[in-house]
Parts: structure tokens; C-alpha cells; sequence
């Protein structure tokens, strides 16, 4: 039987009045939901468990997510991180229904959505039935941006992602991005991450202070959503080794295209002249921005949301090439071409335009790039 558990917020939400409440599922109606957690109802498998679908006995369709990496936390524990997270409430984020934390068992219930992920469908080489039109990409952006914002600077505390991957947006059934897993960090064990089971899906959406030191802060939620945005553009992952070499990693491949000027190269070929290339060379260079090594160069996310929708316009700027970024001398390109790159090259960097040139600076780290 349902029952519901009042708890008073330990992290409140702004605006809101202190009282909630989080849905307890029983095992067994979750089990009767899912078919005993058949492998028919198996929908994914993620760092933090399985993925099942399940009809709940009022016939609401719902995402059973079954947790395997928490059940050292105690059952008070884990209602309380869940109420949390329950509190948390945007049109671009998967909403959660509930949980059960009967024994051992640490299960989380969410809306079901319909249109899967953004890996499976967009970049998922399963093929999909779903068109994704430029609309519906700038749609999906500037909703994955705003969900990010939410999280980042809406809430209190703020919420970093940690990770922001085609495989955490899930989407509706008109399209409309939700961002997933968020929150959930606070429900692993101290010590213990989620990311480190899954890398090979994630590796290329990792900020180099993440990747190399551990530093967990909102500019590696950036520099994800970065990447994540030149793979929205593209149509590919930002990862595919049965490229050619020069052509596997989307961000290299970006820059490359970006130095040349030949970004439009980048875009989706799926998009034939169904698309606004202005726009979306500018969705490119954005995701260049925010993929830039130093975190202090990466604008933050309401920001990114007003460059996306035009709200605020480029005028002059500069985007610091990674230095992960390998030099491109294999590169087929015009000798002409090269020797126009070699100039670029040789001040490892590029200018493009925005009228506000404080954004990306205003941390206390001190930009050493020289004025366009
Ligand atoms: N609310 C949901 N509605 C529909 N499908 C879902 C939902 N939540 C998860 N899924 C499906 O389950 C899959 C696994 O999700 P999960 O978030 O556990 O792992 P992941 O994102 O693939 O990997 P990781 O845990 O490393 O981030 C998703 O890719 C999606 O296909």
C-alpha cells in the first residue's frame, strides 16, 4: 500500500514553504509494476543501477530505477537526500515520484519518458524514428541550458550535475528535454562516484580539472554542456573510433574546422538546408566557449542560455584553444588553407564576438590571452 512520508526540508528550495512530501512505493508493488524486474521491462543500465518500466496499479506509466551502489545509507538517510531531491521541480528535469527503502532495497521512481534518451535517438546508431529538425535542437539546447541554470543558480544549495551526457537528457513526447540523475550523487556512499563505472560513456563529456584532479565545480557542468551542445549540432558523438583518426573526437574536430573557418562543415548533413547555419555555427562556438581549459573562461549557464537564444549578442571575444587539441598537420587541407592556419595556430587562439566580455572572466582567474 502507498503511504506518504512528511518530512520537513533540509535544503529548501526558495519560495517554497518548508513542507513536502515523497511518495514510499511498497517492493511489492514496485515488483508487480515492473513484472518481478523482468528483463522485457529492463529499459537501461546505468552507473547507479538498472532501469525499468513499470505500470503502476492507477495505470501511470513510470521509471523504476533500481539503486545498487547505496545500500550501506540508512533508510532515514536516504529519505531525507530524496526529499531533496524531490523538491526539485522544472520543465527540463525528470521529475521523481518516489522511492522505496524496504531492507536493502533503494529504489527510485520517475515519469516516464516516452522519446528515451538523447544517446539512444539522436546519436544512437540503433536508428530512430524521431526527426530532429533545427527546431527541435535548438528546442532541446536551450532546454538542457535552462534545466542546468535551474540547478546551478536557482536552488538552494546549488546542484552541480557532475554528469551532463547525451544519455542523462530523456526526452517527452513533444521533444522537451529532461536532464536526469541529477542530485543523485548526494546518495553514494562518501568517497564513491558513479561516473568511475560508466567512463567509457562519459569520458568525453569530462572537464580536464575533473578528469585530471577531481575538481567538481558548476564550470565542469559547463564544459559538458558544451560538448554535449557541438553533439546536438553535429548529430554524432563526441567519441566515434571508426572515424579516421583525425576525425574521432568531435571537439578536436570542431576546432579544426573552426581554424580552417570551415565550421559549417560540422553541422549535421541530416539537416540538408532545413536549418539557420548562422544560428547553428553559433550554437559551434558556444560550445567552444564552454569548453575552454581554463574555468574561469567558460561563461556560466544563464549566460550560455542568452547567448543561445540571442538575448545576448557577440560582438568581440576570444575562445582559448584546449591544449589537449593535438596540432592537425595530417590534416588534408589546401596548402593555402595551412598557411593561413599556421598564423592562427601560432597565437593558439581565435576571436569570435560577444558583447559582454566580463562574463567569462569574472572568476578571480586572470585571463592571459592578449586583446584582439
Ligand atoms: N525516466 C525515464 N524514462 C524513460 N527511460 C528512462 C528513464 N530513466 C532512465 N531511462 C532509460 O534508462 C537508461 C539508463 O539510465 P541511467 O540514467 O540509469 O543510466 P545512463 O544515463 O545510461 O548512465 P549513467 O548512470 O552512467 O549516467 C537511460 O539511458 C534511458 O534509456
Amino acid at each position: 500500500m502507498d503511504c506518504c512520508f512528511m518530512f520537513r526540508k533540509k535544503q529548501p528550495v526558495e519560495g517554497d514553504d518548508g513542507e513536502h512530501r515523497v511518495k514510499i512505493f511498497s517492493y511489492s508493488e514496485l515488483r508487480k509494476a515492473t513484472h518481478d524486474f523482468s528483463g522485457a521491462n529492463k529499459i537501461g543500465e546505468g552507473g547507479f543501477g538498472s532501469v525499468f518500466r513499470g505500470v503502476l496499479r492507477d495505470g501511470t506509466t513510470v521509471a523504476v530505477k533500481v539503486l545498487s551502489a547505496t545500500s550501506r545509507q540508512g533508510v532515514r538517510e536516504f529519505l531525507t537526500e530524496l526529499t531533496a531531491i524531490s523538491d526539485i521541480k522544472h520543465e527540463n528535469l525528470v521529475t521523481l515520484i518516489g522511492c522505496c527503502a524496504e531492507g536493502s532495497h533503494r529504489i527510485l521512481v520517475y515519469n516516464y519518458l516516452e522519446n528515451n534518451s538523447l544517446a539512444q535517438t539522436l546519436l544512437g546508431s540503433r536508428g530512430s524514428n524521431i526527426r530532429f529538425d533545427w527546431r527541435t535542437r535548438v528546442k532541446i539546447a536551450v532546454g538542457v541550458a535552462r534545466g542546468i541554470a535551474f540547478l546551478h543558480e536557482e536552488i538552494r544549495p546549488p546542484i552541480i550535475h557532475r554528469d551532463i551526457k547525451a544519455s542523462n537528457i530523456l526526452l517527452d513526447k513533444d521533444l522537451t528535454p529532461k536532464i536526469s540523475d541529477f542530485g543523485l550523487a548526494r546518495l553514494l556512499p562518501p568517497n564513491a562516484t558513479h561516473v568511475s563505472t560508466r567512463v567509457a560513456g562519459t569520458l568525453g563529456y569530462l572537464a580536464p580539472e575533473y578528469a585530471i584532479r577531481g575538481q567538481v565545480t558548476k564550470k565542469s557542468d559547463i564544459y559538458s554542456f558544451g560538448v554535449l551542445l557541438l553533439e546536438i549540432v553535429s548529430g554524432r558523438c563526441n567519441t566515434n573510433t571508426r572515424l579516421p583518426y583525425e576525425d574521432q573526437f568531435l571537439l578536436e574536430r570542431t576546432w579544426v574546422r573552426y581554424e580552417q573557418e570551415r565550421l559549417a562543415e560540422i553541422i549535421d548533413a541530416d539537416l540538408g538546408n532545413d536549418l539557420d547555419v548562422d544560428e547553428a555555427c553559433r550554437f559551434l562556438k558556444i560550445g567552444l566557449l564552454c569548453t575552454q581549459d581554463a574555468m574561469a573562461r567558460r561563461p556560466n549557464m544563464s549566460t550560455v542560455v542568452r547567448m543561445l537564444t540571442g538575448e545576448k549578442h557577440f560582438s568581440v571575444h576570444r575562445i582559448t584553444r584546449p591544449a589537449m587539441i593535438t596540432d592537425f598537420a595530417d590534416l588534408k587541407v589546401s596548402s593555402s588553407q595551412q598557411k593561413e592556419n599556421e598564423t592562427t595556430r601560432s597565437s593558439n587562439m581565435r576571436s569570435f564576438s560577444t558583447t559582454d566580455e566580463t562574463e567569462p572572466f569574472s572568476s578571480s582567474e586572470t585571463p592571459t590571452q592578449t586583446s584582439i
